[in-house]
C-alpha cells in the first residue's frame, strides 16, 4: 500500500503522483545483491517480495539472508541472544518469495530490480512488469554499468524510473547512489532518496552517466591492476597487499574482483568495451575472459583469481 505525502492519486496520472513513501518493495534478482537489498528492506520494517526463476534458488537465498542476519545480530545484541533472535524472526517474516514477477508486482511500491547485468534480459523483465504494476510503482534498477535511460526505455513510465546502486555486501556498504534519468521526476527521485535514507543508507545523487560515480573510478582501477599482472609487473598476491596496505583498500583488487564476481566483472567490461572500443581504459582482459570462461566466476563458484575453502 501506498502513502503519497502531498495528495491522494486519482487515476494515477504520472503528474498527480507525490513522493511515494514506500512500504512494499519487490526486489527482481536473489543473488548476491538482490539478496542484500531484500535483507536490509526487511531489517528496517518493509514488506518484501523477493523474486528469482526458482524456488531452490529463492530457499537458497533466504538461507543466506538468515546467515547475514545472524552476524549482524552477533555484534548488535551481543548481550540479549533472546531478542537477538526475536529481531531475525521479526525480519524473515517481512520476507516473502515467488517466481511470478508479474503477478507480485501488484502489490508493490517499489521494484528494485537485481537480475543479471544485461540490457536485453533487463528491458524485457521491466517490459512486461510495467503492464502489470500500478501506476504509481516506482521502478528501479541496481544496475553496475548499463545507462538508467536504456533499461528505462522498455516502459511507459519513465517519470517513475530510477537508478538505486547498492553496494556489496549490502548490509555493511553504507552507500547507494540515487541515480535520475533526464526524464526522472523529482517525485520520484525524491522518494528513492528518502527511501535509501529509511534504509539507514547514506544515498548521493548521480547523473546517468557511465558508471556513475563509483565504478567510474573504481573499474579503471580495477582494470589497470589487472593488466599490472597481464605484464607480469606483479603477482597478484603481491598487488593486493600493496593496496590494501598502502592505499587502505579492505580487499586488494583481485580479492574484490572475486567478491563482485567474476562474471558480473565480465559483463561490465564488455558493455563498456563495446560501447567504447578505442579507449584504451575499457579494453578486454584475456586472464579475465579465459576465467570465466572455466566457470571460474569468484567466491561464489568456489574458485577465481583465488580458491575459496
Ligand atoms: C583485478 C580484476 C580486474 C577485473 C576488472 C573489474 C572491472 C569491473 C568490476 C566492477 C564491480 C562493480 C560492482 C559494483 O557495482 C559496486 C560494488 O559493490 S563494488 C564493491 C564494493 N565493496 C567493497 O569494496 C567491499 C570491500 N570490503 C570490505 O568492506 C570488507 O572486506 C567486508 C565488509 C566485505 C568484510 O570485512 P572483513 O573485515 O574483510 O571480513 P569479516 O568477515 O571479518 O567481516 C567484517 C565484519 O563485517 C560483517 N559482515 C561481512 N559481510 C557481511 C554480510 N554479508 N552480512 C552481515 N555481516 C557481514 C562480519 O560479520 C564482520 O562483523 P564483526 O562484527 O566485525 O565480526
Ligand atoms: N556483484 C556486485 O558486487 C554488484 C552487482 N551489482 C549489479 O546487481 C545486479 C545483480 O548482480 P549480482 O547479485 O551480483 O548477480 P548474481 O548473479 O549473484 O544474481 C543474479 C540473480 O538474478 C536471477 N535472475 C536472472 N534473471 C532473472 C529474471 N529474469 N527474473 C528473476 N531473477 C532472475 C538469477 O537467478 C540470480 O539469482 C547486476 O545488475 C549487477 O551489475 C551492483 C552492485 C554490486
Amino acid at each position: 500500500m501506498a502513502f503519497f505525502t502531498h495528495q491522494v492519486c486519482r487515476g494515477f496520472s504520472s503528474s498527480a503522483v507525490r513522493n511515494v513513501v514506500i512500504k512494499h518493495v519487490t526486489v527482481i534478482g536473489g543473488g548476491q545483491m538482490g539478496a542484500g537489498i531484500a535483507q536490509v528492506a526487511a531489517s528496517t520494517g518493509h514488506s518484501v517480495t523477493l523474486v528469482d526463476t526458482n524456488d531452490d534458488i529463492l530457499k537458497k537465498t533466504v538461507k543466506g539472508i538468515e546467515g547475514s542476519l545472524k552476524r549482524v545480530v552477533k555484534k548488535k545484541y551481543a548481550d540479549k541472544p533472546e531478542a537477538g533472535e526475536e529481531f531475525i524472526q521479526k525480519v524473515l517474516k517481512n520476507v516473502s518469495t515467488s517466481t511470478d514477477a508479474v503477478s507480485v508486482v501488484q502489490g508493490s511500491d517499489l521494484v528494485i530490480e537485481a537480475i543479471v547485468e544485461n540490457l536485453k534480459i533487463k528491458q524485457d523483465l521491466f517490459s512486461q512488469l510495467d503492464k502489470a504494476a500500478p501506476a504509481h510503482t516506482i521502478f528501479a534498477s541496481n544496475t553496475s554499468s548499463l545507462p538508467i535511460s536504456d533499461i528505462a526505455s522498455s516502459t511507459n513510465r519513465l517519470d517513475r524510473f530510477g537508478g538505486l546502486h547498492f553496494f556489496n555486501p549490502v548490509p555493511m556498504m553504507k552507500l547507494v547512489e540515487v541515480i535520475g534519468t533526464s526524464a526522472t521526476s523529482q517525485e520520484t527521485f525524491d522518494s528513492l532518496l528518502n527511501f535509501s535514507k529509511t534504509l539507514g543508507k547514506t544515498p548521493v545523487s548521480c547523473k546517468d552517466t557511465p558508471g556513475f560515480i563509483v565504478n567510474r573510478l573504481l573499474v579503471p582501477y580495477l582494470l589497470e591492476s589487472i593488466r599490472l599482472h597481464e605484464r607480469g609487473h606483479g603477482s597478484k598476491e603481491d598487488i593486493d597487499i600493496a593496496m590494501k596496505l598502502g592505499a587502505g583498500y579492505p580487499m586488494g583488487p583481485f580479492e574484490l574482483a572475486d567478491y563482485v564476481g567474476l562474471d558480473t566483472t565480465k559483463f561490465i567490461i564488455d558493455g563498456w568495451s563495446q560501447m567504447e572500443p578505442n579507449n584504451p581504459l575499457f579494453a578486454q582482459s584475456p586472464m579475465l575472459n579465459k576465467l570465466v570462461e572455466e566457470g571460474k566466476l569468484g567466491k561464489k563458484s568456489g574458485e577465481g583469481f583465488y580458491k575459496y575453502k
